[in-house]
């Protein structure tokens, strides 16, 4: 934190979560991307995005990878599903950094529609809150534990041996 607190404004004590989205940046663009990746060492990945050309935006400004999510509380409901925009955001990419993605990944068979519709990495959310609501730690692993067995029977089911097999799976777009 001390690296950050030149960056800073107030001592940020006392602020109800209103006063606190209302001093943070209401558009973050490729310049904002660029001065954290000019920054600092870490690798920068850039969350929510959901379209091919804020995909090119990040990369351009210096992003190592893209996270294709919902962005959380704060924005419109009426935003596409973070499913709906993979495919494409995974072709504007074309490999040149990892994609990660979430967003109402519920079940190893949506671990496995994800990872073939061109995400790296898969990740959740709520369920893994859920679990810990529960359970607690054992919640959590066992949370992990049902999505990577559900994960590997689809991948049976599929004929896929490894991730990188189901990376090469084609999913058909029937619209009923
Ligand atoms: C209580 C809560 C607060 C969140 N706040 C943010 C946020 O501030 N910024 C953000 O990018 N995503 C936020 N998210 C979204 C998560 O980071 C993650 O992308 C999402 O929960 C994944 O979808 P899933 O919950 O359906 O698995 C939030 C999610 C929850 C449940």
């Amino acid at each position: 934190m001390a690296n950050l607190t030149k960056f800073s404004e107030g001592d940020g004590k006392g602020k109800g979560i209103a006063e606190i989205y209302a001093a943070a940046a209401q558009k973050i663009g490729p310049d904002d991307v660029k001065k954290i990746a000019d920054y600092t060492d870490l690798p920068v990945i850039v969350k929510g995005i959901e379209s091919p050309e804020d995909a090119l935006y990040a990369i351009g400004a210096g992003a190592s990878g893209v996270y294709v999510s919902n962005h959380g509380g704060r924005q419109l409901n009426g935003g596409p599903a973070s499913f709906d925009v993979l495919e494409d955001v995974a072709k504007a990419v074309n490999g040149r950094v990892p994609i990660i993605f979430d967003s109402g990944v519920r079940r190893g068979s949506d671990a496995f529609k994800a990872l073939a519709s061109g995400a790296d990495l898969v990740a959740m959310g709520r369920p893994v809150i859920y679990g810990l609501a529960l359970g607690g730690a054992q919640g959590v692993q066992s949370v992990f534990e049902h999505l990577g067995d559900e994960l590997k029977i689809t991948m049976q089911l599929a004929g896929t041996k490894t991730i990188a097999d189901v990376k090469k799976t084609h999913l058909l777009n029937i619209q009923y």
